[in-house]
């Protein structure tokens, strides 16, 4: 069940089909409070996409995304898949600029021990929109001091 919502404030995103991305179904928020919106597989309705164990792959969503200035769009697993298959994406959270005009791929790995069918239409993983910053870069002699300094690594116990 997916819910498209018309009282959602947060930013427009303009999506772009590609000629393969026909018939796929639009990302959409599959309820009313989740983060994400499932990506669906874009690969083609007769050729299936087989990962064994250990194999990667960039599935392609069918779909070009205009992430508004401002935000990134983070490329994350569905805990389900990972949970019952072992797949995950590899790159995770894959990140999605707002400049980029190509298509959105998902890089999937197996890390189970059994082959799994990707097949046309198939929630493959789920994208957050989130608002991000650019920081201004300066190169000093000396930082700040803290009380953490340069622990870290488990510095604070278990
Ligand atoms: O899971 C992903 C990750 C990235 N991309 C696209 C959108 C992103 O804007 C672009 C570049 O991604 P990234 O910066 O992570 O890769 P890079 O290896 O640094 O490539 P580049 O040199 O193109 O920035 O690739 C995807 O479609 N899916
Ligand atoms: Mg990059």
């Amino acid at each position: 069940m997916s819910a498209i919502r018309s009282d959602v404030l947060g930013p427009m995103l303009n999506l772009k089909r590609l000629s393969h991305g026909e018939g796929i179904d639009l990302p959409t928020y599959e309820t009313r409070g989740a983060a994400g919106m499932d990506l669906r597989a874009a690969v083609a309705e007769d050729a299936p996409m087989t990962l064994a164990p250990g194999k990667r792959a960039l599935v392609p969503t069918g779909f070009i995304f205009e992430i508004p200035e401002g935000f990134e769009a983070q490329i994350r697993p569905r805990s389900g898949l990972a949970l019952k298959n072992g797949i995950t994406c590899l790159n995770t959270p894959g990140t999605i600029d707002s400049d980029y005009r190509g298509e959105v791929k998902v890089l999937l790995i197996n890390l189970g021990d059994g082959d799994f069918v990707i097949e046309r239409g198939m929630r493959i993983a789920q994208m957050v929109i989130a608002p991000v910053t650019q920081a201004r870069v300066a190169e000093v002699t000396e930082t700040s001091d803290t009380a953490r300094g340069p622990g870290g690594f488990g510095s604070t116990g278990v």
